[in-house]
């Protein structure tokens, strides 16, 4: 059974897309992966993207370790430490199911993955993590961005920049008010981000009026000596039916 399942897989992990397969080993007897792995690799527990991995740069990992130690590690049944921050796990697949107005093929049912977590090869395209602070005023993401992402030459594409402004806003706005859907978005960009580099998005609630969520967003070096980009961004919490209407 492992050798039938070995072959469907075709020794590349097709199916398991976020699994670690840094190369496809070469097809013979030995890259057969023992039963027990074919099990972890189709049943396992899905992977936290906002976690290291090798890819990630010593700013990156700088950064990283400087926020996750003043962060609140969740903990079953432990009371929190009261730290400042908190890091927002981060997976890349939030659509199992869908019903009412939306049709979704199975296809794409089971395909569907978060736009900012479907690159296999890590540090392709984009590498990040999010910290929230516990009043949940402000957000702050690591961001290193990935050879996948280049626009003009040498440097980061202004649709990723926006993707991941997005990303960061939305995710600040859905941990104030889930769930919410991105009704604006204002981008100025002030100076290119090398494509490699790692940078800082920060983003702070403004103020609420109802529904509405208004977010401002700054993207700078990682010393804060340089602006890349300013934004603004209004969120509007959203019934699930609104999301089910299509
Ligand atoms: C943990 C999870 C991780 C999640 C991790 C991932 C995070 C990624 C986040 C990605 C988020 C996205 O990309 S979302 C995808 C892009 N966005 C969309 O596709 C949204 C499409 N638009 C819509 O569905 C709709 O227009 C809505 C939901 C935005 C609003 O519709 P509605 O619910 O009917 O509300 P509506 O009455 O029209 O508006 C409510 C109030 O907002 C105001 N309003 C509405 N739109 C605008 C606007 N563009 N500019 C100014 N104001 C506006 C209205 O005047 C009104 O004000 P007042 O009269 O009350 O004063």
């Amino acid at each position: 059974m492992a050798r039938n399942l070995a072959r469907i897989l075709g020794g590349c992990g097709s199916l398991v897309p976020f699994m670690k397969t840094p190369a496809c080993p070469p097809r013979n007897s030995s890259s057969i992966p023992p039963a027990r792995t074919l099990v972890q690799m189709l049943f396992s527990k899905s992977r936290d993207f906002s976690l290291p991995n090798s890819s990630w740069g010593e700013e990156m990992m700088r950064l990283y370790e400087f926020y996750n130690g003043q962060s609140d590690v969740e903990t079953e049944g432990e009371e929190n430490q009261g730290r400042e921050w908190k890091r927002l796990p981060s997976y890349n697949r939030s659509l199992k199911y869908a019903t009412g107005g939306v049709y979704l093929s199975k296809i794409i049912q089971s395909k569907a993955r978060l736009f900012t977590r479907n690159i296999r090869e890590p540090g392709a395209a984009f590498e990040y993590v999010l910290f929230i602070n516990k009043e949940k005023e402000r957000c702050v993401c690591v961001f290193q961005a990935g050879h996948l992402l280049e626009g003009p030459p040498g440097h980061v594409h202004g649709g990723a920049i926006a993707t991941m402004i997005d990303t960061v806003t939305g995710t600040h706005a859905s941990a104030i008010s889930a769930p919410v859907m991105t009704a604006n978005l204002n981008i100025d960009y002030r100076s290119p981000i090398p494509l490699g580099s790692t940078v800082l998005i920060e983003s702070t609630l403004e103020k609420t009026e109802g529904r509405k969520l208004y977010i401002s967003c700054k993207v700078t070096s990682t010393d804060g000596s340089k602006r890349h980009t300013d934004a603004t961004a209004l969120f509007v919490s959203i019934s699930v039916a609104h999301l089910l209407k299509g």
